[in-house]
């Protein structure tokens, strides 16, 4: 069963790398965007830490500042206060993060495999690969994520969900340290996203990465993640971790059984509380404006 727990602080970052400890680190993490109205705070005190091999996946209500997390995680977000470490190194260095966005973005001139090949061209970091080495290594991918046959295919010759996992295996060539995905499965059918879920959690774990994974599916988050983390409404931080104790692979009948779901109503009751209690303050007369009762009697 899952447990919640209160978020454990991030160890002191930037220190001596050691093989254990964990490949994101972010400890009371606040940043903002400058806006036309004034700067708006969108993090405000995130502690999160990944370990190797581990996936977390991030739920939240809209507009919390999950994509923000993850572009702080790419270095494209720079704090205001607090600390991250991605492979214990700032992020946007030598670390390298994957990714997978919502829609995939392949080369459209070039097939299956050139597409991986690209992100194996970039791991080797100017280092000279065989392009027999490249090439073999392009069709193990390929059938990791269950695509073996269709290398010589152009993207637009696949359906959305095949192109997904066309992308799913360039970001994963580079040998990420973490992937990050922020929605990636929210443009298929539902048939097609639980079977990319399950391509997903195959090869996270074969290939032992560590993954932050965005998500408005609760039922995603908890299949995907060995832990679920909720976000507070904005300025965002984690306000409690559930741990989903299931062995991965995750299978159909994860998917679909009683462990799922009753993890799934936990996470999904914390959000509602929190949305509850955030209309509520919003609804609530600021404390110096008269009772409405006052006013009317007035
Ligand atoms: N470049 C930007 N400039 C100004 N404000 C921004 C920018 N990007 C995002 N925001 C604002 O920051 C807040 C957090 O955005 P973010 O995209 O991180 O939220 P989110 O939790 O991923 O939302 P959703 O679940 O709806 O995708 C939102 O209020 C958004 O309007």
């Amino acid at each position: 069963m899952g447990s919640a727990t209160t978020p454990a602080r991030a160890a002191t970052v930037h220190d001596a790398p050691d093989p254990g400890r964990p490949v994101i680190e972010i400890a009371a993490a606040r940043t903002h965007y400058a806006t036309p109205a004034g700067p708006l705070p969108v993090l405000d005190g995130v502690d999160l830490a990944v370990r190797p091999g581990e996936v977390v996946a991030v739920v939240g209500p809209s507009g919390c500042g999950k994509t923000t997390l993850l572009r702080v995680l790419q270095g494209l977000a720079p704090l205001d206060s607090g600390e991250v470490a991605v492979h214990g190194a700032a992020p946007g260095g030598a670390a390298e993060t994957g990714y997978v966005f919502q829609q995939p973005s392949l080369f459209p001139w070039w097939n299956v495999r050139r597409n991986i090949e690209f992100g194996l061209k970039l791991r080797a970091r100017g280092r000279r690969t065989s392009a027999a080495e490249r090439r073999a290594q392009a069709d193990r991918l390929l059938e990791i994520v269950g695509l073996t046959g269709f290398h010589d295919f152009r993207p637009a010759a696949l359906s959305g969900g095949m192109q997904q996992r066309v992308n799913l295996a360039r970001a994963l060539a580079i040998d990420p340290a973490v992937l990050l995905l922020d929605e990636p499965f929210s443009a298929v059918d539902t048939l097609t996203r639980e079977r990319l879920q399950r391509v997903l959690s195959r090869t996270l774990h074969a290939l032992g990465t560590a993954a932050v994974i965005v998500t408005h599916d609760i039922r995603e988050a908890v299949f995907l993640g060995d832990r679920v983390a909720v976000m507070s409404e904005r300025p965002g931080r984690i306000v409690a971790t559930f741990t989903v104790d299931h062995p991965r692979p995750r299978t159909e009948d994860f998917q679909h059984g009683e462990q799922l779901a009753a993890i799934a109503a936990r996470v999904y009751r914390h959000l509602k509380d929190g949305d509850e209690r955030a209309h509520a303050e919003q609804a609530a007369p600021a404390a110096d404006a008269p009772h409405p009762e006052k006013r009317r009697a007035r």
